[in-house]
C-alpha cells in the first residue's frame, strides 16, 4: 500500500440529555472547526446527539425517530469530510448504540456496539441490544436502507473500523477481529465517566491497542457534567503504533474541545510528532478540576443562580465553599470574564459590563460574592473556633456571609414536645433527639435563602457519613445537590490541606487545624465524629473492603487484623458497628440529594450500589464473628 496521510480530529462535546438545540450547536461548531482545519475524519463522542444519559428515554420509539431526524440534519453539514458520531437507532424491538459514519452528506453506515457497559454506574443492557461480531445487516428508515453492524470503512485507501467505548475495555475487543481484516485505524466514540486516576487506564487501552494491533487509534470522550451525577473529562487521544501523538487538556469549561493531527499510513508509517506519555496523576488536582466543572455545569444546566451553603467552619462545608470559589477562578481562567459571565446564565448585561470593568485581581472575588451565600447558624454548643473558621473562610473567598443563632427555634420545638409529653427532655434520656433538632432547625432558614436567590442549596454529606447514616435526615442532609457525597472524609481532610498549600486558599488554615465535630452535644462533652463512630481511616477501610472488594464481615475482620490497624478487640467492635449502622441507614442513602461521581466507586443507590432498604442487617454473620 502507498503512503497516505489523513488529518484526524476528535472533539469532546459538553452535551445535555434531550437538549437538541445545544447539542446540535456543539456538533455543528465541531464540524465547522474541523472543516477550517482540513480534517479528513472527525470523530464525535458516543450518543452525542441525544446525550449519553437519556436513561429510559432510549426505550421510547418516538425519541429514536426524532433522533434520526436530527441525524439527517447533521448529515447536511458534513460536506467534504467524514464525520463519525454516536447515535442510537431502533430496529423492531431492539435499540442499538451505534457510531454513524457520514461522508459528503451521505450516511455510509452504522457500527453497533458489541459490548454493553454494565458495571458501576452503567446500565446499558437495560436499553440496548449488543451486536454480534462480524455480522452486517441492513435496516430501513423512511424508505431508505442503511448498512448496520461490524462494518469496515475506507478513507483514501485507509481501512478503518470502530470500538465503541466499553468495546475497548473487554479482552475479546473488536480490535482483535479488525486487525486480520487489514484495519489501520480504529475510532472510539466514548462516554467514559470520570473517576480519579482513570485517565491512566484509558491511555493504556488506547496506546497499547495501537501497539498491539499496529494501527492508529482515535478516541473522543464526552465532556462535563452531562446529566447531574456523572462527569466526563472530555479526553481526546490520537495514537499510532504504541506512540501517543495528541492529548488534550482534560475537564475544560469549553463546549467543544477539538484536537487534530496529521497521521501517516503505509507499511512503515513515519510518526514524527509524538508526545510524552501521561505525567504522574495528582488526584487532588483532578478532584478540584472535576468538582469545579461539575458544579458549573449543574448550575447553568439547571438554570440556577448560584449556591447557598450552611457553613459550619468544619471540613465538609468548607470543602463545598472552596469548590465554588475555585469553580469561579477556573471558569474565568478558561473562558475569560465575558465568557464565564455569559455561560453562567445568571447575570444581566449591566452585570457583565460591570465585571468586565473590574481589575483582574478583584473580579473572581466579586463573582464569588454573587454566586455563593453562606450562613453560620450557631447554637449554645457552637465554639468560637468554628465561627472564626467559617467567617474567615467565607471572607477570604469573597462569599456573602451571614451569621445567626438557632437557639430560639431549638427551644421552641423542644418546649412544644415537652408540653405534649409532659416531661423535660434531657441529654441522659434524649441524646440523639436533642442533637437532631439542632441540625434540623438549620434547614428551613437556609432553604429560604436558596429559594429567594433561586440558588442551589449545597448539602455537605460525605461518603463516610453516608456509609453509617451519621447525619440528620432533613437537617444537615437538606439540599439540592451533594457535591462531595462520593468522597470519603479522610480524602477530604488531606484535600483541604492541599487546597491551602498548593492553590493558596489561606482561609482554610482554621479548618485544617480543627477536629471534625458535629457540635451538637453540650461543649463540655467535647463531641467528635471519631469518638461517636470510629477513626475515619478505619471506617473507610471497612467500607471499601465490604462494598468495593465485596468481602463478608468475617473476611473484613481478617483483613484488618492482617493489616494490624487496631487492637483485635476494637476491630471486631468497629466492624459490628459499621454493618449495623450500614443496614439501618440504607433509607437515608436513598434520600440524599444527587451527588457527583468522582471516584470509581460510590454508595449512591440510584447509580452504583444497590442494597435493600429493609434487611436482616447481617445479624447472623455478626453473631458468628470470631
Ligand atoms: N428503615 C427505615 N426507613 C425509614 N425511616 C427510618 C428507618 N429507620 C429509621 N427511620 C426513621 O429515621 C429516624 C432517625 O433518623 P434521623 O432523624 O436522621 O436520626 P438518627 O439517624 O437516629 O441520628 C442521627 C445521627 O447523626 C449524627 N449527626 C447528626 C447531625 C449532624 C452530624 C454531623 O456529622 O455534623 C451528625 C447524630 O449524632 C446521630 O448519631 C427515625 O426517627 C425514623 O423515623
Ligand atoms: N454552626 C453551624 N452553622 C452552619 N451550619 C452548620 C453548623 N453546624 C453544622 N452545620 C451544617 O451541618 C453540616 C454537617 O455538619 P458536619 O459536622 O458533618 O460537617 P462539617 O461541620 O462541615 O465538618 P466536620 O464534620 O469536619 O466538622 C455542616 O457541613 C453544615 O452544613
Ligand atoms: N460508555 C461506556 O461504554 C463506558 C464504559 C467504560 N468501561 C468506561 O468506563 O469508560
Amino acid at each position: 500500500m502507498e503512503e497516505t496521510r489523513l488529518i484526524l480530529a476528535g472533539a469532546a462535546l459538553n452535551q445535555t440529555p434531550l437538549d437538541w438545540e445545544a447539542n446540535l450547536l456543539n456538533i455543528r461548531s465541531a464540524i465547522i472547526e474541523a472543516s477550517t482545519r482540513n480534517v479528513d475524519i472527525l470523530l464525535l463522542p458516543e450518543l452525542c446527539i441525544t446525550g449519553y444519559g437519556c436513561e429510559d428515554m432510549f426505550l421510547h420509539p418516538w425519541f429514536a425517530e426524532e433522533t434520526f431526524e436530527k441525524l439527517l440534519q447533521v448529515k447536511e453539514w458534513c460536506d467534504n469530510m467524514t464525520v463519525c458520531l454516536g447515535v442510537h437507532v431502533i430496529i423492531g424491538q431492539d435499540v442499538f448504540n451505534t457510531a454513524c459514519v457520514i461522508k459528503n452528506k451521505e450516511i455510509l453506515g452504522f457500527t453497533a456496539k458489541q459490548f454493553l457497559a454494565r458495571d458501576g454506574i452503567h446500565y446499558e443492557p437495560r436499553w440496548f441490544t449488543p451486536w454480534p461480531a462480524n455480522v452486517v445487516e441492513e435496516f430501513e428508515v423512511k424508505g431508505k436502507r442503511y448498512p448496520i453492524g461490524d462494518i469496515v470503512y475506507e478513507e483514501k485507501g485507509v481501512k478503518y473500523a470502530f470500538e465503541i467505548c466499553e468495546d475497548a475495555w473487554r479482552t475479546n475487543r473488536p480490535a482483535e477481529r479488525h486487525m486480520p481484516k487489514g484495519v489501520q485505524l480504529i475510532l472510539n466514540p466514548s462516554a467514559s465517566h470520570f473517576a480519579l486516576s482513570k485517565t491512566d487506564l484509558r491511555h493504556r487501552l488506547v496506546v497499547e491497542a495501537s501497539q498491539k494491533y499496529q494501527c492508529a487509534y482515535l478516541y473522543a470522550n464526552l465532556l462535563g457534567n452531562e446529566s447531574g451525577r456523572v462527569i466526563f473529562d472530555g479526553e481526546v487521544l490520537i495514537a499510532q503504533n504504541g506512540k501517543l501523538i495528541r492529548r488534550n487538556e482534560l475537564l475544560c469549561f469549553k463546549d467543544v474541545d477539538l484536537e487534530c493531527a496529521e497521521v501517516c499510513f503505509g507499511p512503515n508509517p513515519e510518526i514524527t510528532e509524538t508526545i510524552e506519555y501521561l505525567p504522574p496523576i495528582d488526584e487532588n488536582a483532578e478532584l478540584i478540576a472535576a468538582l469545579s466543572l461539575a458544579l458549573f455545569d449543574y448550575m447553568r444546566k439547571s438554570r440556577s443562580r448560584g449556591f447557598v451553603l450552611s457553613l459550619s467552619g468544619g471540613a465538609d462545608s468548607s470543602c463545598c465553599a472552596v469548590a465554588v470559589a475555585e469553580m469561579v477562578r477556573r471558569g474565568v481562567d478558561s473562558l475569560g470574564v465575558t465568557g464565564f459571565v455569559t455561560k453562567a446564565r445568571m447575570f444581566s448585561l449591566q452585570d457583565a459590563e460591570y465585571f468586565e470593568s473590574l481589575p483582574q485581581e478583584h473580579v473572581v472575588k466579586e463573582l464569588v460574592g454573587r454566586m455563593l451565600t453562606c450562613a453560620y447558624q450557631g447554637t449554645v454548643n457552637s465554639s468560637d473556633a468554628t465561627y472564626t473558621s467559617a467567617k474567615e473562610l467565607a471572607e477570604s473567598v469573597g462569599a456573602v456571609f451571614y451569621d445567626w443563632t438557632i437557639d430560639d427555634e431549638v427551644r421552641g420545638y423542644t418546649s412544644k414536645i415537652e408540653g405534649a409529653l409532659k416531661r423535660e427532655l434531657t441529654w441522659e434520656q434524649d441524646d440523639v433527639t436533642l442533637q437532631n433538632i439542632q441540625a434540623r432547625v438549620r434547614a428551613p432558614a437556609i432553604w429560604m435563602l436558596a429559594n429567594i436567590k433561586n440558588a442551589l442549596l449545597l448539602a455537605t454529606s460525605n461518603r463516610s457519613e453516608a456509609a453509617v447514616g451519621y447525619a440528620t435526615m432533613d437537617g444537615d442532609t437538606a439540599g439540592s445537590i451533594s457535591p462531595i457525597a462520593g468522597i470519603d472524609k479522610a480524602f477530604i481532610r488531606q484535600f483541604l490541606i492541599w487546597m491551602q498549600e498548593e492553590l493558596g486558599y489561606l482561609g482554610l488554615d482554621y479548618v485544617n487545624n480543627l477536629q471534625p465535630t458535629a457540635e451538637l452535644r453540650p461543649s463540655s462533652e467535647n463531641q467528635t465524629d471519631e469518638k461517636d463512630l470510629m477513626p475515619y481511616e478505619i471506617l473507610n477501610m471497612i467500607e471499601r473492603l465490604a462494598w468495593y472488594d465485596r468481602l463478608s464481615p468475617q473476611q473484613v475482620i481478617d483483613q484488618l487484623e492482617k493489616e494490624k490497624v487496631a487492637p483485635v478487640k476494637s476491630i471486631k467492635g468497629y466492624v459490628h458497628k459499621f454493618y449495623t449502622l450500614w443496614s439501618r441507614n440504607q433509607w437515608k442513602r436513598e434520600r440524599y440529594a444527587p451527588g457527583f461521581h468522582l471516584d470509581d466507586y460510590n454508595l449512591d443507590p440510584r447509580s452504583w450500589l444497590r442494597y435493600p432498604i429493609l434487611s436482616g442487617g447481617f445479624r447472623e454473620e455478626l453473631g458468628k464473628l470470631k
